[in-house]
């Protein structure tokens, strides 16, 4: 496989400055990425004091930094590790150091083209008067103030004023229904809820008004509805720009312990109650400087733009620009709207420097036979990233040929539970098409066995065997944390020698490391593929059906049937124009029997009228494989999932199936 771009280790990078820093404070070997990524995990407590020392986040925090390891790590024990137990800080003060730098730190912009900016210099006064409004209708510390909005600027203004009065936020994307969103926000009885008229997707003008009158109906602690851009809003609500328009008086964020809720986030929630999952000021704020600034090298010379929604992690990590002095693109839209080619628009006309987006957009470029580089002027572009689900080889390949040759692809994988990346590109590092370039710094991530035994070029289970201070500081209304034990810390390893003596995170997908240490991620292990025993990743299957140009997105399950039966459908949404026949079927299987090995090839190819999915984009394979075994208690919640009419579909093919 090729190298689309060479490492440059003596490049003016800031993950190159910190490796100089780190050298010379500590005395480490920073020689290579691979020395530094050891000594990271090996000494965290080190490791994160560098990050801190670098970063000068005393100048931020009420007291220096303490001396010693325990000033740093308190107790490492995963789950309930204690970071930085002297600590006051928030987050805000780190947006908000960089309100000297001129132009825009924030600009949205919706599906019909209309701009909006908010300045550097107005950021302050903003937050400092939505702030003011809050706290006028009762927001303190520890309160929840909730969002019910598209991907716009206003809802970042929201968040900080939310934070710096040492209050929780947490958002829902509008593409929500009402009783969806109150599943949700609900659990957390905010006091204030922010909602948006409308935005516009695929277009059509989306009209919000009654659904958010509703949601605001379901939250009965509400002390104040915020509303934004409702020409015409209801008695009992107040209006965003008169909201914003408090006394800005002197803005001083409230400086709160490290582990202070700043967020809840919540988990896809398809078959139970969502997890509403918290992370704390100081976790976040050292992890996204980390990833943001050292792995992505952002800066104030940057713009970064990651095509998202409210209610998926990556509003959170777009938002990690503002924390490194970057500008940030908010796009309200479809991304396919009027076509394939919408984003790359964006990127061209904001000069955009970062463009984050998914492997199913870049398929849909790739599909629709787009030529980026030529049409548009990406000079300015100096890295992509891509999450969602594993950057299939031939995307990266994609993005060589048609967007720019050298142009460093990040694929990232981390998620919801970490609000972050475990792994990925990392500027300066070689990209080879298919992987993630390196495990990020302070990530003690290993792939093991069943029986807890560490692999190196070969498919295990993603575990992570060290605290990291973003890991969730506690579930929601989780009291003894038998929730959050459960999600990441109850799998039984088989028993082997090397049981581990302390608990890991057991991530739940199939990785390889390889002999260089990047990574492949082969897909859920929960969904793993095990046909007879032979077991095999979804994600592997996927990059080479969608390859294929008639292929829109393949949909593969694994189904236990009656005396050790097995059932390996592959369902595919076509693109127009295609037909599923049997040339179609043969190249498939053709395929995936040359690229992988015939014990990959699925039993049957069946058209299907569409894939479900999260609201987060994540195909349900989990679920939608368990209604295909008949299994009666699984319940799909209809409001998690994109197009619940298909389950019915699905259901219907488990029961037509002749075992
Ligand atoms: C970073 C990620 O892992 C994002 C996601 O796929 O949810």
């Amino acid at each position: 496989m090729t190298t689309t771009s060479d490492a440059v280790p003596t490049a003016d990078t800031q993950m190159n400055r910190f490796g100089h820093f780190v050298h010379e404070r500590f005395g480490v070997d920073t020689s290579d990425y691979d020395a530094r990524w050891s000594w990271s995990v090996r000494q965290p407590a080190q490791f994160w004091r560098a990050v801190w020392e670098f970063f000068d986040l005393d100048a931020l925090a009420a007291e220096p930094l303490g001396r010693g390891d325990e000033a740093v790590l308190a107790d490492d024990r995963m789950p309930g590790a204690v970071w930085f137990p002297g600590v006051r800080l928030n987050y805000v003060d780190q947006v908000l150091r960089h309100a000297a730098l001129p132009g825009a730190a924030i600009v949205g912009i919706d599906e019909a083209g209309e701009r909006s900016e908010i300045a550097w210099s107005e950021l302050p006064s903003q937050v400092a008067g939505l702030a003011s409004t809050l706290r006028a209708h009762g927001v303190g510390p520890g309160d929840v103030v909730a969002a019910y909005l598209p991907d716009i600027p206003e809802a970042v203004i929201a968040f900080l004023a939310t934070a710096s009065l040492g209050a929780v936020w947490s958002g829902c994307g509008q593409d929500y229904a009402p009783q969806g969103a109150a599943g949700r926000l609900g659990q957390l009885a905010p006091k204030v809820l922010f909602t948006a008229a409308g935005y516009r997707y695929n277009g059509k003008v989306v009209d919000k008004r009654s659904d958010s009158a509703e949601l605001a109906g379901l939250l009965p602690n509400l002390l104040a509805h915020i509303t934004i851009g409702d020409a015409d809003p209801a008695p009992s609500t107040i209006d965003y720009a008169e909201a914003r328009a408090g006394d800005p008086g002197d803005l001083r964020p409230l400086q709160v312990p490290f582990d202070r809720p700043l967020w809840v986030l919540f988990s896809s929630g398809t078959t139970g109650r969502p997890k509403g999952i918290v992370h704390g000021h100081g976790g976040v704020l050292l992890e996204h400087l980390k990833a943001g600034a050292l792995h992505g090298d952002l800066s104030s010379n940057d713009v970064f733009f990651w095509q998202t929604a409210l209610s998926w992690m990556m509003w959170n990590y777009q938002v990690a620009g503002l924390l490194c002095g970057s500008r940030i693109v908010c796009y309200s839209g479809s991304p396919l709207y009027p076509d394939a080619d919408r984003l790359w628009q964006i990127v061209d006309d904001e000069r955009v420097t970062y463009f984050g987006t998914s492997p199913g957009q870049l398929q849909a470029s790739r599909k629709a036979g787009l030529e980026p580089g030529r049409r548009h002027d990406l000079n300015r572009l100096r890295a992509l990233g891509s999450t969602g689900s594993s950057l299939a080889a031939d995307l990266f390949t994609w993005v060589d040929d048609h967007v720019r040759s050298g142009l460093p692809i990040s694929s990232i994988s981390g998620g919801t539970d970490i609000v972050s990346a475990f792994a990925g590109g990392s500027t300066g590092e070689p990209v080879v098409p298919g992987e993630l370039s390196v495990r990020y710094l302070g990530v003690a991530l290993e792939s093991w066995s069943p029986e807890a035994r560490p692999l190196v070029g070969e498919v295990g289970e993603l575990v992570v065997t060290a605290p990291m201070p973003s890991m969730p500081v506690s579930f929601w209304d989780d009291p003894d944390g038998a929730r959050y034990r459960a999600a990441y810390f109850a799998h039984e390893w088989e028993s082997g020698a090397s049981n581990p003596e302390k608990p890991v995170w057991r991530h739940g997908d199939w990785v390889t490391v390889t002999e260089r240490g990047s990574l492949v991620i082969h897909g859920r292990s929960d969904a793993t593929l095990n046909r007879h025993g032979i077991r095999m990743g979804s994600a592997d299957i996927y990059e080479v059906v969608e390859a294929l140009d008639e292929i829109a997105e393949a949909f593969v399950l694994g189904v236990d049937g009656p005396d050790g039966a097995y059932w390996m459908p592959l369902f595919v949404t076509l693109v127009p124009g295609a037909t599923l026949d049997d040339a179609l079927i043969g190249r498939i299987a053709a395929s995936v029997r040359d690229r992988l090995s015939k014990r990959h090839v699925p039993d049957e190819v069946i058209e299907a009228p569409g894939i479900p999915h999260t609201r987060t984009g994540k195909k349900l394979e989990v679920p939608v494989t368990a209604i295909l075994a008949g299994r009666s208690e699984v319940n799909i919640d209809p409001k998690a999932v994109d197009d619940y009419a298909l389950i019915n579909w699905y259901a219907e093919q488990g029961r037509a199936h002749r075992w």
